[in-house]
C-alpha cells in the first residue's frame, strides 16, 4: 500500500493591531464587524504561533518536533497561567493585551447583544452550537464532559423558537447522550453523521423530516480497523485514549506527560501512514483522524439549512457558536454566505473566521438565556 508522509501544515495566526490602531477603542460595534487578517483592516504586526504539526520530524526530535510541541501548548486555552515558571512573569499579560486587542475585531456577542440581534431582526434564526468547550467545559475525561442542567435548559428553549443542531466531533449517539434534548438535529463525526428529530422538526417553517445523512459510510470498516491498531499501540502511553467517534477518531493527550508527546504521535503517525485516504488533524490536545472527503462542519451547516428548506433564503439568520479548529469551516461558510453570524469561544486570541466571541461556555449559557429572553419580548410586542 502506498505509504504517506502524514504532514499537516495548520498555522495559528493572532492578528495584533498596532497600538496606534487601538488607541481609540470604539465602545460598539457595527455588523458585520470587522474583517480578519489580510482584508486591510489595521493589522500591521503578526504574531504567529506555529502550529506546523509534523508527526514525520517528531520521532527524530529536534526543532520541528519542539515546534510541534509549542504549538500544542499554545493551543491548549485551558492552560493554567499561574503555572507559568516564575522567569516569564510577562507571558499572561502579554496574552490578555493580544486578547484584548483581538477582541476589538471578534467583540463579545454579550456585550454587543443589542447590535447583533438587530442583524437578525426579522429573519428566521437557525441555531448551530459546537458541543465540547461550547455547551460543556473542557475536562480530563472526554466521558465525563457533561452539560449542566442550565445549559440544558437554556438549549431547549433556544430550541423551542429556533431550529437548532448540535455540531461535533463526536459520533451522534455518544452527543446526543449528552445533551439529551430529542427535538435537535445531531451532525456528528465532524458533521459526517447528520440525524434529525425524529418526530421532526416543531418549527412551521423548518422542513426537514427524519433527516439521515452519512457521507463517509464507506469508511466505516477501515475506521474501526484503525481504531483498534491504535488502541493497540498507544496503550503503552500513560494518560493516552482513543475515542471511537464512528465515522473518526480521536486519540487524546491531554493526560499524557508532555514529554510522551511526541513518542504518541509518533506511533499514530505509523498506524495511519497505511490509510491514504485517512488525514490528521489536531485540536484541543487531540489528534484527530478522519476520511479525506470533502465534508466537514461547514458543509453539515449548509446541508442542514437545505435540508430544513432555507437554501436561498435571504431572510435566515443562522448563528454558529463553537471553540474549536473544525467550527473554523462553519465560520468561513457563513462569511462567505454574507449570512449569520459566527462566534468563536475563546480565552486567547486566535485567527478565525467567526465575527464575535464569547470567553467560555458560561458566557454561551448567557447568550443562550438572552436570545431566548428577546425572542420572549419580541413575541410580547408583537401581541400587543
Ligand atoms: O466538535 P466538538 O464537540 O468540540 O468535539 C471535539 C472533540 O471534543 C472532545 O475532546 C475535547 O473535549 C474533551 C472533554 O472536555 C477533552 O478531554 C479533550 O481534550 C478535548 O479535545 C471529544 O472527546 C473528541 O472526540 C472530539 O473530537
Amino acid at each position: 500500500m502506498t505509504k504517506q508522509n502524514v504532514v499537516m501544515q495548520e498555522e495559528l495566526a493572532v492578528a495584533v493591531p498596532t497600538s496606534a490602531a487601538i488607541a481609540e477603542p470604539s465602545p460598539c460595534f457595527s455588523y458585520p464587524p470587522p474583517r480578519a487578517a489580510g482584508s486591510g483592516t489595521n493589522y500591521t504586526r503578526y504574531t504567529k504561533l506555529s502550529c506546523r504539526l509534523d508527526l514525520a520530524s517528531c520521532g527524530g526530535g529536534g526543532r520541528a518536533a519542539n515546534s510541534w510541541i509549542e504549538s500544542m501548548k499554545a493551543l491548549s486555552p485551558t492552560q493554567a497561567k499561574s503555572a507559568a515558571p516564575r522567569e516569564v512573569p510577562s507571558l499572561a499579560s502579554r496574552e490578555e493585551e493580544e486578547y484584548d486587542s483581538w477582541m476589538m475585531l471578534h467583540p463579545s456577542a454579550l456585550d454587543n447583544f443589542e447590535e447583533v440581534m438587530t442583524a437578525a431582526k426579522g429573519k428566521q434564526i437557525v441555531m448551530f452550537l459546537d458541543y465540547d468547550g461550547t455547551l460543556s467545559p473542557i475536562v480530563d475525561d472526554p466521558d465525563r464532559a457533561f452539560m449542566s442542567d442550565e445549559m440544558r435548559e437554556a438549549v431547549r428553549e433556544v430550541a423551542s423558537h429556533f431550529p437548532t443542531a448540535i455540531v461535533s466531533g463526536r459520533c451522534t449517539e455518544k452527543v446526543s447522550s449528552f445533551v439529551k434534548l430529542s427535538e435537535l438535529h445531531y451532525a456528528g463525526s465532524h458533521g459526517m453523521d447528520i440525524k434529525g428529530p425524529n418526530n421532526g422538526p416543531k418549527h412551521p417553517k423548518a422542513m426537514a423530516q427524519n433527516v439521515l445523512f452519512q457521507p463517509a459510510s464507506e469508511f466505516l470498516p477501515m475506521i474501526h480497523e484503525v481504531y483498534k491498531s491504535l488502541v493497540e499501540t498507544t496503550k503503552s502511553i500513560p494518560g493516552s485514549r482513543v475515542e471511537n467517534n464512528k465515522f473518526c477518531l480521536s486519540v487524546h493527550f491531554r493526560c499524557v506527560d508532555e514529554k510522551k508527546w511526541c513518542l504518541l504521535a509518533e506511533k499514530v503517525r505509523s498506524v495511519i501512514m497505511d490509510y491514504p485516504k485517512l488525514r490528521l488533524t489536531h485540536g484541543r490536545k487531540v489528534l484527530e483522524i478522519r476520511p479525506t472527503i470533502k465534508w466537514d462542519k461547514g458543509k453539515a451547516l449548509e446541508f442542514l439549512l437545505e435540508s430544513l428548506g432555507f437554501d436561498g433564503c435571504h431572510d435566515v439568520f443562522p448563528f454558529y457558536i463553537g471553540d474549536d479548529r473544525t467550527d473554523e469551516d462553519a465560520f468561513k461558510v457563513l462569511r462567505d454566505r454574507g449570512q449569520g453570524l459566527g462566534i468563536l469561544v475563546t480565552k486567547i486570541a486566535k485567527e478565525t473566521n467567526a465575527s464575535f466571541s464569547l470567553r467560555e461556555p458560561a458566557e454561551v449559557l448567557k447568550f443562550l438565556r438572552r436570545l431566548e429572553e428577546w425572542k420572549q419580548s419580541s413575541q410580547d410586542g408583537e401581541a400587543q
